[in-house]
């Protein structure tokens, strides 16, 4: 019997801002149910793949297949449809609307309401403390909670975490890698980006490192955390 086709594959994917290209043929697996780290420093391009890969940029060239099905150039909209789910860098909470709100807003087709709240308290207890706040109001860990709850919201098969750490103290971000973790376990996918590196290492299968528009190492998350300054100031080979 075949395998079952990686949730993600990319083959030669390239991307450009007007004439300058900055994805430069990347390559990437992820295989279903594992958690892959995207790491590398400012300005490899990892935002711009992630933008890419949820539809909000078209590839110049190359292949993306999300569960064996060619995506490449697909809207956002059909790719959320398709499974995939974006927490953008930044977080994509609504800050004037309270956490019910934004947990109401990302109720889809078929899912009711109740099921996404009960879903999200039982996951994140604080939240429901602070249900009728404003979401521009809670701490940044708070708004990355309910990020995370929004994202889960619509049972995605492959979830994309960009900076979930951006801005945050050591301690919270070990919570929400632990979160993290708890999502894979339960057969989510995972792409999660991050520069700086230790924590998304502790929860990743897989790691890759991006530099300069394409993926410069894969490998073990243990030997990539080992090899990743040279990887970050050292050149690659
Ligand atoms: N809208 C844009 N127009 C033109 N160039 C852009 C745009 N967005 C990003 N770039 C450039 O593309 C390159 C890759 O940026 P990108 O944000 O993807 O990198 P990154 O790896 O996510 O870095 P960081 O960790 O700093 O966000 C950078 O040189 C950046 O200046």
């Amino acid at each position: 019997m075949s395998r079952p086709a990686p949730i993600l594959e990319l083959i030669d994917v390239h991307a450009a801002y007007g004439r300058i290209e900055v994805l430069r043929g990347v390559d990437l697996v992820v295989a279903r149910g594992a958690v892959v780290a995207l790491l590398g420093p400012n300005g490899a391009g990892k935002t711009t793949l992630l933008r890419v890969l949820s539809g909000l940029m078209r590839p110049t060239a190359g292949d993306i297949h999300l569960a064996g099905v060619h995506v490449s150039g697909a809207s956002p909209d059909r790719l959320t449809r398709a499974g995939l789910c974006l927490v953008p860098e930044g977080r994509g909470v609504f800050p004037n609307l309270t956490v019910e709100e934004n947990l109401w807003l990302a109720s889809s087709a078929g899912v009711a309401v109740e099921q996404i709240l009960t879903q999200a308290y039982a996951r994140f207890p604080r939240l429901k403390q602070r249900r009728r706040q404003l979401a521009g109001s809670l701490s940044g860990g708070e708004q990355q909670m309910l990020s995370l709850a929004r994202a889960l919201a619509s049972d995605p098969a492959l979830l994309l975490l960009d900076e979930l750490s951006m801005g945050l103290a050591p301690l919270i971000v070990e919570g929400l890698y632990d979160t993290v973790a708890e999502i894979a376990e339960r057969g989510v996918s995972i792409l999660v980006v991050e520069q700086f590196a230790s924590s998304a290492l502790r929860v990743a299968d897989y790691a890759a490192v991006m530099q300069g528009g394409r993926i410069v190492a894969t490998g073990e998350p243990a030997e990539i955390e080992n090899r990743l300054t040279d990887l970050y100031f050292g050149g690659a080979a």
